[in-house]
């Protein structure tokens, strides 16, 4: 299903981004109006960097980024209706000791009163079957539900485009697909960052990240393939042995 997402692009032009003068992504430039977009990598490839800025985390040292025409890293504002983000570790993400705290803290941010986060907080656990998780505290949630908390906390703030950073990683098979069916059924725009192709099967298109630069782009089936191909060629060597500097 390629549904797009015309005249609102993920627009990269020529980005980089250096730590301590050392390039991490050099001339990244990304156009795309699809509602499912994948960007695959090996470890260190700048995967999550790239993520960070997306989100307007992280200032690009080089180039532009607009997501549906926001400049997410300027207008913070702005940047919140656009883009939310999920971190492979939810510990990175929830601040609050329950679940209806953690939920009902990203829609003060967005100027709900406190009786409209109690309300909208309800009807959004309400949505997802959960309810009864109101007043869970979070620390006694297992690893999976505590990435559906943070997947609701981020959906209540209905970003137009939801930035996911190997957010499945260390799951189990059953858990994996119960979140990707949430995902799914929330219908919106997102943007898959990962090493793992099979998260990515049934995506429109796929960015291939390697060493910080854009190696391929295309449908899924042929980047994902070389990928695999590429992967497969450097596994049989031992690069592992190799150190820097
Ligand atoms: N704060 C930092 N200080 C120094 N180096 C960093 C920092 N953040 C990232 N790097 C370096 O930048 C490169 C890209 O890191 P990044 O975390 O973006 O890669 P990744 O593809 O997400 O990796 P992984 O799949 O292992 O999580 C790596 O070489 C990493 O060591």
């Amino acid at each position: 299903m390629a549904i797009s997402s015309a005249n609102n692009p993920v627009l990269l032009e020529d980005v980089g981004y250096r730590i301590n003068d050392i390039p991490v992504l050099s001339g990244v430039s990304v156009r795309s109006e699809s509602m499912r977009i994948g960007v695959i990598g090996r470890n260190g490839s700048g995967k999550s960097t790239l993520a960070r800025l997306i989100a307007g985390l992280l200032e690009p040292s080089e180039g532009q980024i607009r997501i549906e025409g926001v400049d997410v890293y300027k207008d913070r504002r702005a940047a919140i209706r656009t883009v939310g983000i999920l971190f492979q570790n939810p510990e990175h993400q929830i601040i609050f000791p329950t679940v209806s705290e953690e939920i009902g803290f990203g829609l003060r941010q967005l100027g709900a009163s406190k009786a409209d986060a109690v309300t909208g907080t309800q009807k959004l656990l309400a949505r997802f079957g959960k309810a009864h998780w109101q007043d869970a505290p979070i620390h006694a949630l297992s690893q999976g539900q505590k990435h559906l908390v943070c997947m609701m906390s981020v959906l209540a703030m209905r970003p137009r485009l939801l930035v996911l950073d190997e957010p499945f990683a260390g799951l189990d098979i059953p858990t994996r697909m119960q979140l990707t069916r949430h995902l799914n059924d929330a219908g919106t725009r997102l943007l898959h960052i990962t090493h793992d192709t099979r998260d990515l099967e049934d995506y429109d298109q796929v960015f291939w990240l390697d060493r910080g630069r854009l190696r391929a782009s295309g449908v899924a089936r042929q980047v994902l393939q070389d990928f695999t191909q590429e992967m497969v060629r450097i596994g049989g060597g031992d690069d592992l042995s190799l150190l820097a500097g």
